[in-house]
């Protein structure tokens, strides 16, 4: 325990031997059924984090599973923009609904709630997590069998949130290939072993550009150093995603579940076995 211990655990992310990190879990709205909760963050913005969640989410809705995307990056939300939602959320005094893209998942977001989705989110970080508890508490998910939280990136006030109020299953960390990855991603796996939540493996997000004439694998970042910093954390790598403007293309034309591609079947094997009963 800290010899600054104000015994607020809710407010603290300190590993002490005192707390339960599992202490503070929310339950979801009473009509909500939600099986799996997968957490993907970033020890860094800019990553392709949102991107990355969107495709997961895309990619297990492809394979059968009721998939639902809650967009816990409330300062930058992307995650409407990827599947091409405008329309607004609804609610009644049960509860707030979900928005349903094209295939089928469920989103939340700050953005479905806002008048205009241009309005920047200027909150303190406690009203910020509030936000995302929330969108646990009062949303009605409806028979969910995948759920992908998209963080925020960092471990900030809003992670410590997330991995205290909903019952996280596991997450997955997204890297880009540059040299700061090993600091990065040893942040994120401190943080997950801290709050107790099993750590499923790493994609590597911008990973290569194939030539569209060779079909030669240039590295634009440099070389990259996740085999090194996989080995080191004992993490499998759940794949490799090359920088593409189709990737780019379809998050623009807010289209993201066009895509078809099996850059994601490694990834949707080991969240599966790392989640079944
Ligand atoms: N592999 C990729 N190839 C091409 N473009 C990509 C790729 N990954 C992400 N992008 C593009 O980069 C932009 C930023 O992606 P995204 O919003 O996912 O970043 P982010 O890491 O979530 O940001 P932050 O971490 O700050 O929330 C998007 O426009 C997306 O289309």
């Amino acid at each position: 325990m800290s010899e600054n211990c104000n015994h607020d655990c809710s407010s603290c992310g300190e590993a002490c031997a005192s707390r339960d990190p599992k202490s503070f879990i929310e339950k979801p709205n009473e009509k909500s059924t939600i099986k799996k909760v997968i957490g993907v963050i970033s020890g860094k913005g800019g990553v392709g984090k949102s991107m990355i969640s969107s495709m997961l989410a895309a990619n297990f809705q492809k394979k059968g599973y009721n998939t639902a995307v809650l967009d816990a990056d409330i300062t930058g939300p992307s995650i409407p923009k990827a599947f091409g939602i405008t329309e607004r959320a609804r609610g009644d005094e049960s509860g707030i609904y979900p928005v349903y893209s094209k295939t089928g998942i469920q989103t939340m977001s700050v953005n479905l709630l806002l008048d205009d989705a241009t309005d920047p989110v200027i909150w303190r970080g406690p009203v910020i997590a509030g936000t995302v508890k929330q969108f646990w508490q009062d949303v009605i998910w409806t028979d969910v069998d995948y759920m992908f939280v998209d963080m925020p990136p960092g471990t900030g006030d809003v992670a410590l949130t997330v991995f205290q109020s909903i019952p996280v299953d596991g997450i997955v960390i997204v890297t880009s290939p540059q040299e700061l990855v090993s600091m990065i991603v040893a942040k994120a796996v401190k943080m997950a072993q801290m709050m107790n939540v099993p750590i499923i493996g790493i994609i590597e997000n911008m990973s290569y550009v194939e030539c569209p004439d060779c079909g030669k694998h240039i590295e634009v970042f440099g070389k990259s150093h996740l085999a090194e910093v996989a080995a080191v954390y004992k993490l499998p790598i759940l794949g490799q995603i090359p920088m593409t403007p189709a990737i780019a293309a379809a998050s623009d034309a807010g289209d993201v579940e066009s895509l078809d591609v099996d850059w994601f079947d490694k990834a949707i094997e080991a969240i599966v076995d790392a989640t079944k009963e």
